[in-house]
């Protein structure tokens, strides 16, 4: 098997796209690229695969739309180009999906949304509903309310946050050069294109530029950093031409476009060897015999009723073990509810979560994603 054949089978995929391809180098939103590329798109949904789209180009096109043509210096300037510029945004991607009968939504990112525990759980929670609603998310940093301490800076970040949110297979970065190149081809006209390298291969820090086109903000040094960001929950990262006839079909069909950087390790292997480092534990659950079996086959998440004693005192999110009732430790994951909500749904069914607690974060108290079994 090729490399290129996880662009064949990935079930889940990031594609972030640049502000200069989308606004026609700030000429704005170019409306038929976009088209075609959600043509493309909707073709990789009616085929199973889950898409989250990161789409840049609120500056760009609220400066086309405001008739400003330098990118202004001031924050208050930049913030207000992006609100006006995310309306057109927003607005384009629905009314291009629509014409395929697929549901968009609009999400709006900060750093703080992703560093903070508990609304990055929450925000994970709302993208894994909306894509088994088979809805494609735009996300875009909420450029309106960051300032320059918490902003993710660049898109391309951005993109890797989201694949690892979403777990997802690959990130696609749709840009305005073919590639990475071995150097910036647009000041020498003999750069030659990376084909497909390891994220990690530290050759490549040499390559990419960090100077950006006009109206980006990332150039490659950035794209390369996402790559390698992204490889850390074991996602493969495309950077390639967007402007490419059929780029996204053409890519699922093998073709080796673009440059392809790969993880040097899988999508499981990356989380489970993440979770296995985070040794500190805030709290135990004591699980009964039953549960302590299925947990130990692996594949099944741990629920309520198998679980009879909490200690320590976790909040959602946090590292707890699970021990079985002579005390070894089964099982270590990332807990869906605080510890007094824990305790008050202990050995109870799932379906009276509800009842009992009056809200629900999950039927499950750790859900198998989130852990990692005893060896
Ligand atoms: N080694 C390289 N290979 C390709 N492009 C490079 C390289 N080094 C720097 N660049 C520059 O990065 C630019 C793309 O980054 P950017 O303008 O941030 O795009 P986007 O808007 O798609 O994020 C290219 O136009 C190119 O000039
Ligand atoms: N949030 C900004 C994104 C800026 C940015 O990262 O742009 P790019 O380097 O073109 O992906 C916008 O929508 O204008």
């Amino acid at each position: 098997m090729t490399e290129r054949a996880q662009l064949q089978q990935a079930r889940r995929l990031v594609v972030k796209i640049g502000s200069a391809l989308l606004t026609n180098d700030g000429e704005g939103l170019d409306v038929p690229a976009l088209g075609r590329w959600v043509d493309q798109m909707a073709a990789l949904v009616a085929a199973g695969v889950e898409l989250v789209v990161v789409s840049s180009g609120a500056v760009a096109e609220g400066m086309s739309r405001l008739g400003w043509t330098r990118r202004p210096q001031q924050a208050h300037e930049l913030q207000a180009a992006a609100a006006v510029g995310q309306m057109g945004l927003v607005q384009t991607w629905e009314a291009q999906f629509k014409r395929h009968g697929i549901h968009t939504a609009q999400i709006l990112l900060t750093h703080d949304d992703l560093s903070d525990r508990k609304r990055y759980l929450n925000g994970r929670s709302t993208l894994r509903a909306l894509l088994e609603l088979g809805v494609v998310p735009i996300v875009n940093e909420n450029d309106t309310v960051v300032t320059d301490e918490i902003r993710f800076g660049d898109n391309d970040t951005l993109g890797a946050l989201v694949a690892n949110v979403v777990e997802a297979d690959g990130l696609i970065i749709l840009t305005d050069q073919l590639g990475l190149f071995d150097k910036d081809p647009r000041k020498h006209s003999d750069a030659t294109l990376v084909n497909e390298c390891f994220a990690s291969n530290r050759n490549l820090d040499a390559m990419a530029g960090s100077s950006a086109g006009a109206l980006g903000r990332g150039g490659m040094q950035t794209k390369l950093r996402a790559a390698r960001l992204a490889a850390r929950s074991g996602a493969f990262t495309v950077i390639v031409g967007g402007r490419i006839d059929n780029v996204l079909s053409r890519l699922r069909e093998r073709e080796a476009l673009g440059t392809l950087l790969l993880p040097e390790q899988g999508r499981v292997a990356a989380r489970k060897q993440w979770l296995a480092s985070h040794l500190q534990t805030r709290g135990t659950l004591v699980i009964d015999d039953g549960a302590a079996r299925v947990l130990r086959q692996g594949g099944r998440s741990l629920l309520p009723v198998g679980v009879t004693r909490i200690s320590g005192e976790f909040r959602r999110g946090e590292m707890v073990a699970c021990l079985d009732e002579q005390g070894n430790e089964v099982a270590r994951g990332l807990v869906n509810y605080d510890a007094a909500a824990a305790r008050l749904i202990a050995g109870q069914s799932s379906e009276r979560i509800m009842e009992l607690l009056g809200f629900m974060t999950g039927e499950e108290l750790i859900h198998r994603d989130n852990m990692v079994i005893a060896s």
